[in-house]
């Protein structure tokens, strides 16, 4: 039999990898019975045993309520929003997209290139949130806010099981900032409402503000009972690390170290590239299990970003292709 210590480590890998699964790879090897087993047995041992708590310990990620609410957290480099384009009147593709068309030729006369090669992602419509990590242990979470400082809600977003406590493997940078989106799956959103409309409790309008509505709780332990989920979508600041030369790369690491990141991201090329990827993911939309109101398209290559800079706060080098508008489901 192993000691209490060995078996309290023997555990916390267990549930990490299960959460690595569940969360990242999407392919659960284990049912939720048996992974709720191994919390409950932690969480005993934990008890009996207080010495072998750790602060990343999966039994710990309903922290301390925020009295007087929440800090303000200063983003060591700013969250930047995108600019949008919308569908035009047109006979044909390069009518109806005139926007990707002129924003994609800018980036090929900029950077003398034809055919360039994009990053593509399905736009999440949740909450943009900033997560730090320290020698990959994870220190602070902050809402966007104005770009420049958020609020603080790490100990909100320590109860999202998809949000790592810890990173997986060892080559990630020694402070490491990553950029996603908070949401609430469609069947998340429609099992709370089908609860509240059980117990007479105000449904949600939509899975977004069910998103936002959870995160600003001052009470995580409210903010627990509310299935979250997260992707993650970029990388903010980086100190004592590499990271790969383009943004697909970087995302496959952020996979690795055990960040969710949406199966339907992937690269295209040039404007007939862009728009093969927005029609296939708006002729899925409905079938995604997260809303998402429009796909992101970004140079691939960091020198190219850099090289093509920003206006204002939005990037020259990225852009939000919206859908129109869907009539909002009624509840
Ligand atoms: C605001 C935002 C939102 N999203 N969503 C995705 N998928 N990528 C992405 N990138 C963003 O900003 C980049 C400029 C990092």
């Amino acid at each position: 039999a192993s000691s209490p210590a060995q078996r309290a480590d023997e555990l916390r890998q267990l549930i990490e990898h299960a959460n690595y699964r569940y969360h990242v790879l999407d392919d659960p090897e284990i049912p939720d019975a048996d992974y709720d087993k191994l919390m409950r047995e932690l969480e005993a041992l934990e008890a009996s045993h207080p010495d072998l708590i750790t602060p990343d310990s999966p039994t710990r990620r309903v922290g301390a309520r925020a009295a007087g609410g929440f800090a303000e957290v200063r983003h060591a480099l700013p969250m930047l929003s995108l600019s949008n384009a919308f569908e035009l009147e047109g006979d044909n593709d390069r009518e109806r997209y005139r926007e990707i068309a002129d924003f994609e030729r800018r980036i090929e006369q900029t950077l003398g290139r034809s055919n360039p090669v994009f990053s593509v992602e399905p736009k999440l419509d949740g909450l943009a949130i900033s997560l730090r990590y320290e020698k990959g242990v994870f220190v602070q979470g902050a809402t966007r806010g104005d770009g420049e400082t958020g609020e603080d809600v790490t100990n909100n977003l320590r109860t999202v099981r998809a949000v790592p406590l810890r990173l997986r493997g060892d080559d990630w940078p020694r402070v490491l900032e990553v950029r996603g989106e908070i949401i609430m799956l469609r069947r998340d959103f429609e099992a709370f409402n089908a609860y509240a409309r059980e117990h007479d409790e105000k449904p949600l309008a939509n899975p977004r503000n069910g998103a936002a509505g959870s995160l600003r709780q001052l009470d995580p332990a409210i903010t627990a009972k509310r299935k979250l989920s997260f992707f993650a979508y970029a990388v903010g600041a980086v100190e004592g690390g590499e990271l790969p030369s383009t943004h697909s790369k970087t995302l496959q690491k952020l996979r690795e170290w055990g960040f969710p990141v949406s199966p339907e991201v992937g690269v295209a090329k040039g404007f007939d590239g862009l728009i093969e990827y927005y029609k296939r993911i708006g002729a899925k939309r409905d079938k995604l299990p997260y809303d998402i109101d429009g796909v992101v398209y970004k140079l691939d290559d960091y020198a190219g970003q850099r090289e093509m800079g920003f206006v204002a706060r939005a990037p020259r080098w990225a852009i939000a292709h919206k859908f129109p508008a869907q009539e909002q489901s009624t509840i």
